[in-house]
């Protein structure tokens, strides 16, 4: 098993380039089982989580090829992917390939909304808490499926057909959002979404559903209006950027000090989170496609953040923002709203001598003046990457064990840390 190695104490200087979302090519890729034509994303990274797609929407028909070649023999070349569901070969989707990975689930979607049918085993994802599906069998429940639970699979039917409904999600809910814009935009009649997840990577969907001629209006807010159509195109869509891969970095810049540019990505992704790490004594630069983040001296002052569905701070930024706290002149509090379990990254940064402590869904931070490289362990996507940031300032040695959390969601991680400077290498087997 891979780890990574760091040896902490280097400033990070230069560009880092932001690489497309891996939280919007997943949902993106998924929405070319709604059509026979080709889908055309552009921007696609090369991760993990979205090589097991690849597999899973294989299972069920689709062709895919990347500039023209096919992807399984050009692994490395290229990020435009073209996707081809000609014909749905499968409607069942196996717990083999869904317990890997959350998002796999999203494919009953569209399964319902093109085969009237789908049987999709419960899924599996970052262990960050319970993460059941409730939300996705009321919200299909009412365009009109019939679903039951047999065995570890969730089973729908749609006899004739979904029908346009109205749904108000009692919680905001991203994959359940994805999914009910995709099942609506092939539905007879008007879909309504209330409480909708306004997730920028819910209005990429959007914005390429509707390049397919789906009519979808008010994705971005609460309120979402679908009119169904009969069928739905090809078309050519662009990934946007990775946000949390964004702000990953710009804590990280924070933490180490130094001057990084983070190019390819836009501030308006990262409303709140910019303006903490304001607060926190960064100097953040907002630039066209750009944003530069500076810090040169001086303390990394405490900052209490809560995670909140988007504009909030973003729950997939908490632990990265954590380990910065661990260095700074004060005490701060982090308070989890979204998943019940998102403090595994707690434990390894106390290896590292962080001074923590845990009450419900609220850590207290005690900055430190020092951390000191050790063994640790990553336990999910994001906390793997928070160990990493802290071995950034860490003295000595930090090795980040069980690197394949990080290889689902961060792009050549170390290539893009090494050029700012970092003394950061990938150590095989
Ligand atoms: C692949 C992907 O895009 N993953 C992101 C997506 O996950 P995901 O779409 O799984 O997260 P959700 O927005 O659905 O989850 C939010 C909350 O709703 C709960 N819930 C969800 C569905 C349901 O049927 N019932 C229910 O109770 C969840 O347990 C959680 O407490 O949004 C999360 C919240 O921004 C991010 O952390 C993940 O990185
Ligand atoms: C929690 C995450 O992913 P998933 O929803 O796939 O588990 C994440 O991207 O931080």
């Amino acid at each position: 098993m891979d780890r990574i190695r760091i040896r902490g104490g280097n400033a990070l200087v230069g560009t880092i380039p932001i690489s497309g979302a891996k939280n919007a090519a997943l949902p993106l890729m998924i929405a070319a089982l709604l059509t026979d034509d080709t889908l055309t994303l552009e921007n696609v990274p090369h991760l993990a989580d979205v090589e097991q797609l690849i597999r899973i929407l294989g299972n069920h028909g689709v062709d895919y090829t990347v500039s023209g070649k096919r992807l399984v023999q050009n692994p490395a070349q290229g990020r435009t992917i073209h996707f081809t569901a000609r014909t749905i070969v499968d409607t069942t989707a196996p717990y083999e390939l869904v317990s890997k990975m959350r998002a796999s689930f999203w494919v009953i979607g569209p399964l319902l909304a093109r085969m009237h049918k789908a049987r999709v085993s419960l899924p599996g994802g970052c262990a960050i808490g319970t993460r059941p599906v409730n939300l996705f069998i009321d919200g299909l429940r009412a365009l009109g499926a019939t679903i039951d639970i047999d065995g570890g699979y969730v089973v729908a039917e749609a006899k004739g057909g979904l029908v346009g409904g109205r749904y108000s999600f009692p919680k905001v809910s991203v994959g359940a959002t994805h999914v009910m814009l995709m099942a609506a935009s092939l539905a007879r009649g008007e879909t309504v979404i209330e409480n909708a997840a306004c997730e920028p990577e819910v209005v990429d969907l959007a914005d390429c559903l509707n390049a397919m001629g789906a009519r979808i209006s008010g994705a971005g807010t609460p309120t979402i209006t679908i009119q169904g159509v009969t069928a739905l195109s090809g078309a050519r869509h662009r990934v946007l950027p990775d946000r949390i891969e964004t702000g990953t970095y710009a804590i990280a810049a924070a933490m180490a000090g130094g001057d990084v540019t983070i190019a390819g990505t836009r501030a308006g992704l990262l409303p709140v989170a910019l303006d903490v790490l304001r607060q926190a004594g960064a100097e953040v630069t907002e630039l066209e496609d750009s944003i530069r983040i500076r810090r040169n001296g001086g303390d990394i002052l405490p900052v209490d953040v809560v995670t909140d569905p988007f504009p909030g701070f973003p729950t997939d930024l908490q632990a990265q923002f954590m380990a910065l706290m661990t260095r700074s002149s004060g005490v701060s509090s982090i308070t989890e709203t979204i998943f019940e379990n998102r403090f595994m990254h707690v434990q390894e940064l106390a290896r590292l001598g962080a001074r923590i402590s845990l009450s419900g869904q609220v850590a207290k931070v005690e900055g430190v003046k020092r951390l000191a490289g050790a063994p640790v362990m990553a336990t999910d996507l994001r906390a793997s990457v928070s160990l990493v940031i802290a071995g950034l300032v860490a003295e000595g040695e930090t090795t980040v064990n069980r690197v394949y959390h990080l290889d689902r969601g961060f792009e050549r991680l170390e290539e893009k840390l090494v050029a700012c400077g970092a003394e950061v290498e990938r150590i095989s087997g």
